[in-house]
């Protein structure tokens, strides 16, 4: 069985739900204080709580045969963590150090960790593999590579085994359109420029239209949730096979998109017309992160399937089905 922390949230419930379709057994562990009960697959064991509570993991460890944990559960928005720093060492270090303590005392020593390219920061070229330095430029940046140092250092002195997966701009939806992006409040590029197109906000916010980028706004690399998922289950097929080997990989689609340019395709899969306002950078934003995804690619085989059109179409599918989102 397969713990996953966070497996109510949007990328949790997508990799839940593809496990289960792979036969995996799996216990989502989850406060709910972003995700959605209604996102978490009905054939997955829903426990509700917080990975923070030592009494509830020794729980959950002792109860269930728990052979790795894929640990989604944490907080993630850029500007949110200049704001408030405080809770990204808290919730992403501090509770994350003690899940992984509770994990060793069980003998479970496979992690998928969920990274992201925040820890680079400003990128020195025009694609980051993953042996580009490491130099965060916003706290949540750094609780993540904080993490990653510790992980390391247990991989060296106290056997654990871990993927760790670099994301870079996930978005998209699950094909059914049955789960999908659902946070409140959605700070997103791509959710928010949908919503718009739906009629829920008078404009499309850019933040900083004069970064040193082709069209001066900042340039993302957009990955589907699903192509996300597989790489995922992936890491988690060579953490059992190869037993021994401890990793890092960049998760991106190694395309370059702006702001201008998402906009530009939303408006056409759309076919409406969008209104924007160009504002202030916002704080801690770099102006351009591209994966290299060839060593995920060679050492993984991963082979992403969705292009950023049906990136774009999977989401607006889901915002049309759900233009409330989950049922609150
Ligand atoms: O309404 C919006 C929302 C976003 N943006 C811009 O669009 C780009 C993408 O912003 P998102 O908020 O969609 O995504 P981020 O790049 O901030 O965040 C993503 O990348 C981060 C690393 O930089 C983290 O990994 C984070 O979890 C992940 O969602 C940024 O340049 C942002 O400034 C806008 O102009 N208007």
């Amino acid at each position: 069985m397969i713990l996953v922390t966070g497996g109510a949230g949007y990328i949790g419930s997508h990799v839940t739900r593809d496990m289960l379709v792979k036969g995996y057994k799996v216990a989502v562990l989850d406060n709910l204080s972003t995700g959605h009960l209604e996102a978490v697959d009905k054939r997955a064991i829903f426990i509700f709580g917080d990975i923070g509570d030592e009494r509830l993991l020794e729980q959950v460890f002792k109860r269930f045969p728990i052979r790795a944990v894929m640990h989604f559960s944490s907080s993630c928005l850029v500007g949110e963590s200049v704001r408030n720093p405080m809770k990204y060492y808290q919730n992403n270090v501090e509770k994350t150090i003690r899940l992984i303590n509770k994990m060793l005392a069980h003998q479970i020593t496979r992690l998928i960790f969920s990274s992201t390219c925040a820890t680079y920061g400003i990128p020195t070229g025009t694609v980051l593999t993953e042996d580009h330095g490491l130099h965060p430029i916003n706290p949540y940046g750094r609780s993540k590579l904080m993490i990653e140092t510790i992980l390391k250092d247990l991989s060296e002195s106290n056997g654990l085994h871990y993927v760790s997966l670099r994301y870079f701009n996930v978005a998209g939806a699950h094909p059914s359109a049955e789960i999908g992006e659902d946070h409140f409040p959605e700070t997103h590029l791509i959710p928010n420029v949908l919503q718009h197109l739906q009629g829920k906000t008078k404009e499309v916010s850019i933040f900083g239209g004069d970064y040193h980028t082709p069209d001066g706004t900042c340039v993302r690399d957009y990955i589907h949730v699903c192509d996300l998922s597989d790489a995922h289950i992936l890491a988690l097929e060579y953490l059992v096979q190869s037993n021994l080997v401890s990793d890092i990989f960049n998760l991106g689609n190694e395309r370059g998109y702006s702001v201008l340019d998402i906009i530009k395709s939303c408006e056409a899969i759309t076919n409406r017309q969008a209104r924007v306002k160009v504002l202030p950078k916002r704080f801690g934003d770099p102006p351009l992160l591209v994966a290299s995804s060839e060593k995920i690619r060679n050492v993984l085989g991963w082979i992403p399937k969705h292009n950023l059109e049906q990136i774009i179409r999977t989401a607006w599918n889901w915002h049309e089905k759900h233009p409330e989102g989950f049922p609150k």
